[in-house]
């Protein structure tokens, strides 16, 4: 199981995706978690595309085998329900590896937790940076002439 927003899909995601699917060896199965809109907009910002249509797209992803939003209230109640054996945090999710597996014990789920710890640079490599991009770009009729 792999988590996150999906917001403006981007390299550093399918690598990430990849990595997380080989932990599983060689039949694993990718199920991936959405983070909700809510979510979004409470931990990080206002989501650029809505869940309905990163879900639509990360659907869409070759090592994705399966992938669902997440709860608004509860994030251990997707866990209950996928019931993974691995769930892959990303290199710079703010999770403490410790802290989410005593959390995952206390409601009898026994999954192992483990963080990819490669990050796949490139000159656009976080969705943070694309928007940076867009919103320092000077806007005159020239610019998007055709959108
Ligand atoms: C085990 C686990 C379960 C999660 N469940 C949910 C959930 O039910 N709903 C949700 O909105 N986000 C869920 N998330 C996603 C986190 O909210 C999201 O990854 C976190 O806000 C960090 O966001 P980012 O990776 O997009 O930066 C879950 C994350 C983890 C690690
Ligand atoms: N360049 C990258 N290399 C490796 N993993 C990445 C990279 N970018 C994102 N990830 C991982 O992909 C998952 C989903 O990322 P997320 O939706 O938070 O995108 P993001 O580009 O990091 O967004 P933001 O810039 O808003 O933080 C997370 O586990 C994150 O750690």
């Amino acid at each position: 199981m792999a988590t996150g927003t999906f917001d403006i899909i981007h390299p550093g995601h399918i690598f990430f995706l990849e990595e997380a699917k080989k932990l599983g060896g060689k039949n694993a199965k990718l199920v991936v978690v959405l983070a909700r809109d809510s979510t979004v907009r409470a931990k990080k910002r206002i989501p650029i595309i809505s869940e309905k249509q990163r879900l639509e797209v990360v659907k869409m992803l070759k090592p994705v085998d399966e992938a669902h939003l997440g709860s608004e209230t509860d994030m251990f109640e997707i866990v209950h329900k996928i019931d993974p054996d691995i769930i892959a945090i990303g290199p710079d999710q703010d999770f403490n590896i410790k802290e989410l597996e005593k959390e995952l014990r206390k409601r009898g789920l026994k999954c192992e937790v483990k963080r990819i710890k490669k990050y796949k640079k490139a000159p656009l490599d976080s969705t943070c940076k694309i928007i940076k991009k867009i919103k320092n770009m000077k806007f005159d009729d020239k610019t998007f002439k055709n959108c």
